[in-house]
């Protein structure tokens, strides 16, 4: 890692890189938080200094863990209003900015979920698939509107993201039936939707979240139960507008099998992808902040958003495609 990134980003950075920080909007919020703390705790010496340190540390995070676009989505949003051209000047930029898209993030979270509420009926039953807050934004809206909802939790191996979401679930007074990840399409039947979040959400409206998610989407259309995915537009990967693909993240395989039982086993081959890629057709909404959407249409609203493309969250401003 680069010197000039401080202890305190390369903290955020080790815990993004170890999943003690998880999941793309807190993935995100942290983030934006490390570069406030880059900002504020700097002794720069000038504004070219300043920028080069907030752009390392922009890297450091960046480099951490490659499929939650909400990662370089945030850096770009900070790093974007550094217009000053002295350092305290910069300094406040980058607060007000970090600051901001904290406050933005939450908000989004809590908009997405009225409406993402208003797809699920009183009475409902809900599948989910990993832990997404904003997934369970949209219970906890329903549940504040006066509906009972139930959960039926897939655990999610290997890191079990499941058992963090039953959790969530039980705090908000939902009931859920916890299941191995195997035994989803048996229980496809008794539920009324698949609710997962997203990592990223590419121009066709393909989503990229948890692996496992594209094979229960499969099983679901096949059953007729309806597939919702929240997703705040902060999930929106504008590179995908201009022919870029989603990289998938392949993890340590010591999260599949420990060691000695891989000796014990003659070494197989393992892999562990963290996530895959559900094509639009198996997707009925895209539940953002601005509305919900059918995955077919969601490119008009990242043309809104984003215009044609933008560049690496540590570009020269002068560099830059503007948001
Ligand atoms: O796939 C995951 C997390 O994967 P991991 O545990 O590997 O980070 C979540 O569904 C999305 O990130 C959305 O989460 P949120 O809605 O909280 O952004």
């Amino acid at each position: 890692m680069d010197d000039r990134v401080p202890p305190e980003v390369r903290r955020t950075a080790t815990e993004i890189d170890t999943m003690e920080i998880r999941g793309a909007a807190t993935i995100a919020d942290a983030a934006a938080r490390a570069l406030r703390t880059q900002a504020t705790e700097s002794d720069a010496a000038d504004a070219e200094a300043f920028r080069a340190e907030l752009r390392a540390a922009a890297r450091a995070l960046y480099e951490t863990r490659p499929t939650a676009v909400s990662l370089p989505n945030a850096l770009r949003y900070v790093l974007r209003g550094m217009s000053s051209t002295t350092v305290e000047g910069l300094r406040q930029n980058v607060v007000e900015s970090a600051d901001e898209f904290c406050a933005r993030l939450e908000r989004a979270q809590a908009d997405l979920g009225e409406i993402g509420a208003n797809r699920l009926r009183d009475g409902d039953t809900i599948m989910t698939h990993c832990h997404s807050t904003d997934a369970l934004a949209c219970v906890e809206a329903a549940v504040e509107q006066g509906k009972h909802v139930e959960a039926v939790v897939k655990e999610t191996r290997p890191r079990n993201q499941g058992h963090i979401t039953a959790k969530r679930l039980d705090e908000l007074g939902v009931p859920v039936t916890l299941i191995v990840d195997s035994a989803a399409r048996r229980y496809l039947n008794d539920v009324d939707h698949v609710l997962v979040g997203a990592d990223a959400v590419a121009a066709d409206g393909s989503v990229v979240n948890k692996i496992g998610t594209s094979g229960l989407a499969v099983n679901a259309r096949d059953r007729g139960t309806p597939i919702m995915v929240a997703a705040q537009t902060l999930k929106l990967h504008p590179g995908t507008m201009t022919g870029h693909t989603v990289d998938i993240e392949m993890r340590d395989t010591a999260e599949v099998v420990d060691d000695e039982t891989l000796a014990e086993l003659g070494n197989p081959t393992v892999k562990n992808p963290a996530f895959d890629v559900t094509p639009p057709r198996y997707v009925d909404a895209i539940v953002t902040e601005r509305g919900q959407f059918p995955p077919e249409s969601i490119v008009i609203l990242m043309r809104e958003l984003f215009g044609e493309g933008t560049s690496e969250p540590w570009a020269e401003p002068s560099s830059r495609a503007e948001p």
